[in-house]
């Protein structure tokens, strides 16, 4: 078994050999990763704007205190007249400023009087008027790839006049649960060792969650060759197969043995982590096989370590997963000299994270229960030891 930092560092450094893209209208690429520059094609504003309602005026004219307002700009309108000496026009928020002003005094500051503007307050040169580039000038890297897509970047792009973009497809995570005793949703127990598989569920869930697109594959039972028409089926219409059971040692644990004979490269099979010792990861040219174990717990810790990165991978993201220092209020005992993945509660006082363990229970990994609630992970590296209350310790947040 590998150091649970080598298996991270085996997936950090995957290089991916092609990466698939697609064209989509903006709207439909909210949430995916930009696979573009985008470069702004123009200054914005263009022209100098107004940013108040008001009047456009030369700023020289100001000492007049009194000016004749020559005509009328609203937004939208292609005015040709000049503001000349001693006059100014009315001039509108998103109104270009016509010739010959160069400030905007406000609405509030004047008093009109007839067809002229007595000017009650005056504001310094250049007062309320956008300059040409103040969003943005021409040529100007406004969103690099790589980039993931949220409302801000629509905005912008809808600005820009793009209709669609190039982004990374998301990649399709096909999932199964191995396990003879395993009944699906709905589906009716016959004997007592049957137990509702939820796995399969779980990392369903997480794949949605993380960005993938989820194929549900549901249960198979413990043959061998069903599990490997199964796999080679699933890999062949998806870019991630996630399995979860029959990875350890016992006589009914395929799923290494398949990954194998499917001519697969083993990135690495077993790790120092607990939960999840048995995972096993394989590539089979810019696909993967994630083998989790079948425990509840160990395969949804195990999905958020290994599956959610090769997901984010895949598409260039960056991880959605965030690691925060914390302070223990209890004190933590190891239990293992591997990377532990310890459920714990955890809250947010004053701008600092506290870590309790009220109401987890110490058992086996298939307690996924522990993850309900203000739940996160509090991670301890193989080469550390017991903790006291007031420690520092590390903690993975996925709510
Ligand atoms: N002699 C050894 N036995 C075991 C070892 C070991 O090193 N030596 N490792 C233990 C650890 S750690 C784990 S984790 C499990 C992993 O084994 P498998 O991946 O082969 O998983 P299964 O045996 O198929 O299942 C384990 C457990 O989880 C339940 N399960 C399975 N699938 C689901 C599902 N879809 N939903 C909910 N629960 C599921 C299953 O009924 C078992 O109780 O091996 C230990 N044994
Ligand atoms: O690997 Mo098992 O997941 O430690 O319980």
């Amino acid at each position: 078994m590998i150091h649970f930092d080598e298996s991270i560092e085996i997936l950090k450094q995957i290089k991916i050999d092609n990466y698939k893209t697609k064209k989509l209208y903006i709207m439909d690429a909210l949430g995916y990763i930009l696979a573009e520059d985008v470069v702004a094609d123009h200054n914005s504003p263009e022209f100098p704007t107004a940013a108040m309602d008001g009047y456009a005026i030369n700023y020289e004219d100001m000492p007049l205190g009194r000016l004749k307002i020559a005509s009328i700009n609203p937004a939208g309108s292609a005015l040709t007249d000049a503001v000349l000496g001693g006059t100014c026009i009315k001039t509108f928020t998103g109104s270009l400023m016509p010739e010959g002003a160069d400030t905007l005094i406000p609405i509030e500051n004047v008093e009109v009087d007839g067809d002229e503007i007595i000017i009650k307050e005056e504001v310094p040169q250049g007062f309320s008027v956008r300059e040409v580039g103040e969003n943005y000038a021409k040529g100007q890297m406004l969103i690099p790839a790589d980039t993931k897509i949220d409302f801000p970047q629509i905005g912008v792009m809808a600005g820009l006049n793009i209709v669609s973009v190039m982004v990374y497809e998301k990649p399709t995570v096909a999932i199964l649960s191995t396990g003879s005793e395993l009944l699906d949703l709905g589906e009716v127990q016959t004997n007592d060792a049957q137990i509702r598989s939820s796995n399969n569920y779980t990392v369903e869930a997480i794949v949605r969650k993380y960005d993938g697109i989820a194929m549900q594959l549901g249960c198979i039972k413990d043959d061998k060759a069903s599990i490997q028409k199964a796999m080679a089926d699933a890999l062949s219409k998806s870019d991630i197969v996630v399995t979860t059971g029959g990875v350890s040692v016992g006589d009914f644990d395929f799923v290494k043995d398949v990954i194998g004979e499917l001519g697969c490269e083993v990135l690495f099979k077993g790790v120092r982590v607990k939960p999840g010792q048995h995972i096993v990861v394989a590539r089979k040219g810019d696909k993967f096989i994630v083998g989790l174990p079948g425990f509840a717990y160990s395969s949804t810790v195990t999905a958020l370590l290994y599956v959610v990165p090769l997901i984010e991978k895949l598409q260039r993201g960056r991880s959605a997963l965030r690691m925060v220092k914390a302070k223990l209020k209890e004190p933590f005992i190891k239990r293992a000299r591997k990377a532990e993945f310890t459920a714990c509660n955890v809250s947010l006082l004053q701008g600092e994270y506290y870590v309790d363990f009220k109401g987890k229970k110490v058992g086996t990994s298939a307690i996924l229960t522990n993850m309900l609630g203000e739940a996160a992970l509090l991670v301890t590296s193989e080469e550390e030891h017991s903790k006291e209350v007031g420690d520092e310790v590390n903690v993975l947040l996925f709510g």
